[in-house]
């Protein structure tokens, strides 16, 4: 029996619109509007329609947002200035420096240049060690879309094992950490395999939740799923593909069609992960203007 396919789409659409709503009475009670800066350097072209897509999220929601597109050339200490700059800034509530940033910037000393309360990523080490701990932040949007997904499902991970591929810090490790917490819904067994695992295929099809991202394109093929399991596909690569308008298709790190055939339930790309991760912005977003409005005594 073909897998059954969690429509992430349909699901992120639903979610937007209770965020909205909650938005909406924020306005009502305190005139505020949650504020969302983007901050763009360089030209690459992927980054520029993740950003134009969450502005548009921002919109739909009726989200104030900014967009910083800034050269290629951009220096560090103008970076840092213009990051403190908005920290400063009442109507904005959330700062997302789009990743990656051209090499000659270092990535950690800018992601902790952001106050950890308008730290929408969740990527600031104080909130990262929040997440560790276990305690209230910010969770990163990707590994948040994943576990919201997951919830709005129904399937619960405790006592299940689950097997990631790939350790970034973006995705792979915290959505191990969320995973292995001491709490109702979680309470998994977590394995995370690397490019130093061995025999990637044998720790793989011993995954009831088979987690992929690595950011290899359709490397998880269908003989490396356990018959049943559910596949979360996290990959959004593009690949050329001349018969295409945009001269690319999007594929995942999952071979859609062989896993198809074996998984038991399996989010497809697009339209599964990708626009999960957004919503999730959308809802820290949120909830970083609650609690920057309960910091200064307008809500408590
Ligand atoms: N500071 C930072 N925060 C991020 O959250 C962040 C980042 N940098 N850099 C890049 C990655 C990637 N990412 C995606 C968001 C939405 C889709 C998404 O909506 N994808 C659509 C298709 C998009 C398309 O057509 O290209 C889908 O899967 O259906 C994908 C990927 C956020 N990231």
């Amino acid at each position: 029996m073909p897998a059954q396919i969690i429509n992430g789409k349909k699901i992120s659409e639903e979610i937007k619109q209770e965020i909205k709503q909650q938005a909406e009475a924020l306005f009502n009670e305190t005139g505020v509007v949650p504020g969302l800066a983007f901050i763009l350097v360089g030209d690459n072209p992927a980054s520029q329609v993740y950003v134009k897509m969450k502005g548009k999220a921002c919109e739909e929601l009726g989200f104030y947002s900014i967009t910083l597109k800034l050269p290629t050339e951009t220096s560090e200490n103008e970076l840092i200035e213009k990051i403190q700059t908005l920290n400063s800034d009442p109507k904005i509530h959330g700062i997302l420096v789009q990743l990656p940033l051209p090499p000659h910037i270092d990535e950690q000393k800018i992601l902790q240049t952001i106050d950890p309360i308008k730290d929408v990523d969740g990527f600031h080490p104080v909130n990262v060690g929040k997440l560790v701990i276990g305690l209230d932040t910010y969770l990163p949007c990707t590994p948040a879309g994943i576990q919201e997904l997951l919830k709005r499902s129904g399937i619960n991970p405790s006592g299940k094992h689950v097997v990631i591929v790939g350790r970034s810090n973006i995705v792979g490790k915290p959505i191990a950490n969320i995973l292995i917490q001491k709490k109702e819904w979680a309470n998994a067994t977590v394995t995370v395999c690397h490019t130093g695992t061995k025999d990637i295929a044998y720790f793989t099809k011993q995954a009831d939740i088979l987690i992929a991202a690595m950011g290899n394109p359709e490397f998880i093929k269908g003989n490396m799923i356990k018959p049943g399991a559910i596949v979360i596909d996290v990959g959004v690569n593009r690949i050329n593909d001349p018969n295409s308008e945009k001269g690319y298709k999007l594929v995942g790190d999952v071979h859609f069609e062989s896993a198809y055939e074996v998984a038991g339930a399996i989010t497809p790309v697009p339209g599964g992960v990708g626009p999960m991760t957004i919503a999730m912005l959308m809802k820290n977003t949120l909830k970083a203007a609650l609690n920057q409005l309960k910091a200064r005594h307008i809500l408590n």
